[in-house]
């Protein structure tokens, strides 16, 4: 029950998803919490991440199945670069309020400034102490800077989706979900894009054959891609920058991105002077999400972890210590499959059990290859390219899927109760779907 002893039961710092899924429950049954947020309310999904990056992606996908479907439909689809902006800032700009809203109504304190552990129940908010029976670290993650000469002049992903106008050209620097993701929407808005991956593979946690097909379909729609090539220097060119590789040549560009990796915030917050211990990949917890000093939890993308740091893993955990805290449950955390995806055009989407990891134990697996244009359902769409791999234990429950598809993330989402909870005939058998539905479709292959 509520603590009388600190101004607060609990004390978040951050207010992402790492924090906020959870706190709402929790001060909705009476316990006193607050949330101390040093920038925009909501964090980096809603305000510079998922929600921002997909609306500036619709027009992107719809061009897609324009595409696809030329011939059918006709005349061309171009897309309105500072209309998408615009738009993309109409949608996500009432967030921060609707979710200052939401904490406002079960009564939590939002404590704007920047949140610095003093002890293990005292935060000062810009010398203003408060205290509290338990801290949440949730501080997120913030761009890697790529420690070279000329780094200034590269911008990250924020800025990109702030752009007023599309540069003509465009370089890259990374091969990971941002700079695949902001590849396809920059190429597909008309700009010239480069791509510079540091070694030979993009994505490196996806499938790497699914993302090939997703790098050569961006090389037919003009994406460079340049592999084994480190970026060792930027230089201003009047208005241009020039980009000095490792393979001794430069080349001129508009715009640079640096897209090389998201690190946690866990400097000048306290943490060595209340011993909290972290690592470079974030704040260590143990399987109830507490850190070395038991009054301080860590929730969220600052969390050093070996599941994604995603969304989806953020509100998980949230929620997770929302219950602990409310006295419901002690057990440890207990991850569910989390899915992942990459918004590139096709989609690359996975969750369960890996293609990897079955051909590596052909004992206990096996795995079915499905080519998505065979399906008549993804031929009403014209569909051209994709492909998935569903994965099987012994029992012949389905336990993973990855496809890479216009669709792949409503299949993998489709697909996901079945792996999650191991469905078995008797189960799958019960379970009639709208039809025609991309759901459908999903089943059907099982
Ligand atoms: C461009 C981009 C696209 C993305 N797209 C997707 C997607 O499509 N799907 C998906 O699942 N995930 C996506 N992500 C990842 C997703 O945004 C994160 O996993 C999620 O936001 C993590 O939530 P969090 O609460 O842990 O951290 P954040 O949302 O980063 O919140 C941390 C908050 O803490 C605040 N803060 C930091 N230090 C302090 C301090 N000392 N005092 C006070 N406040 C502080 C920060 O200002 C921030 O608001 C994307 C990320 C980016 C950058
Ligand atoms: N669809 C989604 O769910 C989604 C979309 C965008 C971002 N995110 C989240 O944001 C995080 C950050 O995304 P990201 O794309 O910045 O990171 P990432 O970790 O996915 O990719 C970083 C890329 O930079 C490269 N790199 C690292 N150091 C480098 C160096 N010194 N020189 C050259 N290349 C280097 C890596 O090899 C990799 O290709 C993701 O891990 C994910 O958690 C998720």
């Amino acid at each position: 029950m509520p603590d009388k002893q600190f101004d607060y039961d609990v004390l978040y710092i951050g207010s992402g998803h790492g924090t906020f899924d959870g706190a709402i429950p929790l001060a909705a049954k009476g316990y006193k919490v607050a949330v101390v947020e040093a920038d925009l309310i909501g964090g980096t999904c809603p305000n510079r991440g998922c929600n921002a990056k997909i609306i500036l992606d619709m027009p992107v996908a719809l061009r897609r199945q324009f595409e696809d479907l030329n011939g059918v439909v006709t005349g061309g689809v171009a897309i309105d670069w500072s209309q998408n902006v615009a738009h993309k800032d109409e949608v996500i700009g009432v967030l921060p309020g609707f979710i200052g809203g939401l904490l406002d109504s079960v009564h939590i304190d939002v404590i704007h400034g920047k949140g610095v552990l003093e002890d293990p129940h005292t935060v000062s908010i810009d010398g203003t102490l408060k205290t509290a029976g338990k801290i949440v670290i949730a501080t997120g993650l913030r761009p890697n800077r790529l420690d070279i000469p000329g780094i200034d002049l590269a911008h990250d992903s924020s800025d990109f989706m702030n752009l007023t106008k599309m540069p003509k050209k465009i370089t890259i620097i990374g091969a990971g979900y941002i700079a695949m993701e902001f590849a396809t929407i920059a190429s597909a808005t008309g700009a010239d894009v480069t791509v510079l991956l540091r070694g030979d593979k993009a994505l490196r946690a996806f499938h790497q054959e699914f993302v090939e097909t997703i790098i050569s379909d961006l090389e037919k729609h003009g994406v460079a891609f340049k592999r084994e090539t480190s970026v060792t220097e930027l230089k201003a060119a009047g208005d241009q920058i020039e980009v000095l590789t490792s393979d001794g040549q430069s080349s001129t560009t508009d715009w640079v991105l640096d897209a090389t990796g998201r690190i946690p915030n866990v400097e000048n917050i306290g943490l060595e002077k209340v011993g909290v211990h972290y690592t470079a990949k974030g704040v260590t917890v143990n399987d109830h999400l507490q850190t070395s000093v038991p009054s301080i939890y860590a929730s969220g993308d600052v969390i050093d972890k070996t599941q994604p740091k995603l969304t989806p893993t953020a509100i998980f955990e949230s929620k997770y210590l929302s219950a602990q805290f409310a006295g419901e449950s002690s057990d440890p955390i207990k991850y569910p499959v989390i899915p992942s995806v990459v918004f590139t055009t096709p989609r690359l989407a996975k969750a369960g059990v890996s293609p990897e990891t079955a051909a590596a134990a052909p004992s206990d697996y096996t795995v079915s290859a499905n080519h998505i244009p065979d399906d008549w359902y993804r031929q009403a769409s014209k569909e051209t390219l994709g492909d998935n791999l569903l994965v099987f234990d012994k029992a012949h429950h389905l336990v993973g899927a990855t496809e890479v598809s216009n669709q792949a993330e409503n299949v993998i989402n489709s697909l996901l109760p079945a792996i999650e909870f191991k469905f078995g005939p008797a189960e799958l058998n019960r379970l009639v779907y709208l039809f025609p539905s991309i759901t459908s479709a999903a089943y059907g292959q099982l």
